[in-house]
């Protein structure tokens, strides 16, 4: 069978779960959409649309849309999973013996606390043996359903896992680069989400463009630090899982991270700009466990501590701008920051 042929399933009906079935099923491959909820599922196919999560987006008709996890599991042999942070290991749970011996892609930018694991981590608990990758990037659903021209990365440490996704994923619209890197793409996608929150709290203040360039170059001298310091190889934050994903969601207001900063911004409370949402923004919770974390390693992330104390220690805004902006003057790019040094040597000293 062609690798475009292998039947492929897509754990999660929300924007992005939709987005990528949609872009599956368009390139002819036999794909498979898994929702939990049966009423959602027969309104996706009665109406060819997603209307809760990706409205006015047209679905393919070849897309399969269940809500019965062994119809939409059956012979696939790639799965992705797009279930939010929160329920991830839930899920995978749940349909563990559904996915044994399948190639299993999380799409998931978040982390889990306690221990402070990566999706593709927790996908390596619940179904051991399984071979695993992680897709992450510049990728904002709404535009990558609309056509838009977009990149990717897959990331294994297995290439033909890689191969794979590339062949059934990629199209005049998508391009799908590889990365071994598996733990330092799937640490971007991840901590960019913070740092969308400040940017979109930054623009509802109205700053300036040199304030959101500084803001972002900081942001990226500061995720790279952190996961330099937890293994991650810094090159990868040099690519599209790094400062490409930075850039998209600290810049643009259909990011949803960037929204609930936005509203913050504005003066509204954390539980009222994440409410109004309505979608999952993943950068809240990952705040809270990479200000633990950072502690915890004694890495400095100065943004992190700030954002923190904004939203989580009710501290004054003015307040946290004015210690960021008279914290002791640095060197600009700090060599040593971006020396690789594996996660592992600590454990073994
Ligand atoms: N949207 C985007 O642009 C991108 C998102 N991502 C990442 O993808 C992940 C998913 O995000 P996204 O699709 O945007 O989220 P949405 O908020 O748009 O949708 C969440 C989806 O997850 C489902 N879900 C929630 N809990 C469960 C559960 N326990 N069992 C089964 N399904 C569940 C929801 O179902 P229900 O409606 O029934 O609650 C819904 O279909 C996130 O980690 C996000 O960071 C990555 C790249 C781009
Ligand atoms: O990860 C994303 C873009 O790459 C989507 O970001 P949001 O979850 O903030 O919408």
């Amino acid at each position: 069978m062609s690798d475009l042929k292998v039947p492929v399933t897509v754990l999660g009906g929300g924007s992005f779960g939709t987005t990528l079935a949609n872009l599956l099923a368009g390139n002819d491959v036999p794909t498979r959409l898994w929702l939990r909820d049966e009423e959602q599922a027969a309104s996706m196919r009665a109406k060819g649309e997603n209307a809760r999560y990706l409205p006015g987006v047209r679905l393919d008709p070849r897309l399969v849309i269940t809500s019965d996890a062994e119809v939409a599991l059956k012979d696939a042999q790639l799965v992705f999973l797009a279930i939010p942070s929160g329920a991830f290991r839930s899920v995978l749970q749940q349909l563990a013996p559904l996915l044994s011996g399948k190639g299993l892609i999380s799409t998931t930018k978040g982390i889990e606390q306690p221990g402070f694991l990566m999706m593709s981590q927790i996908v390596e608990q619940e179904v051991p043996g399984a071979p695993v990758a992680v897709l992450s990037g510049p990728n904002l659903a709404r535009e990558m359903a609309a056509g838009a021209l977009t990149a990717t990365v897959i990331a294994s440490d297995d290439p033909q896992l890689n191969a794979r996704v590339q062949a059934v994923l990629g199209c005049p619209s998508l391009r799908v680069y590889a990365s071994a890197d598996r733990y330092g793409v799937e640490l971007g996608g991840a901590l960019k989400n913070v740092y969308a929150i400040i940017s979109g709290m930054a623009a509802a203040m109205g700053v300036g463009e040199n304030t959101r360039s500084m803001l972002i170059t900081r942001a990226l001298a500061e995720m790279t630090r952190f996961a330099v310091h937890m293994g991650a190889n810094p090159m990868t934050f040099l690519g599209l899982a790094g400062v490409g994903d930075l850039i998209v969601t600290c810049t643009s207001s259909m990011s949803r991270n960037y929204q609930v900063g936005y509203a913050l911004g504005q003066g509204h409370s954390l539980e009222e700009s994440v409410a109004r949402l309505g979608q999952v923004a993943e950068g809240v919770n990952t705040l809270r466990v990479l200000r633990q974390k950072s502690e915890e390693e004694g890495v400095y992330m100065p943004l992190v501590a700030g954002l923190h104390a904004i939203i989580f220690e009710q501290q004054p805004l003015q307040e946290v701008i004015g210690r960021l902006m008279s914290a002791e003057q640095k060197h600009d790019v700090e060599f040593s920051a971006f020396m690789p040094r594996r996660a592992t040597d600590k454990e073994q000293q």
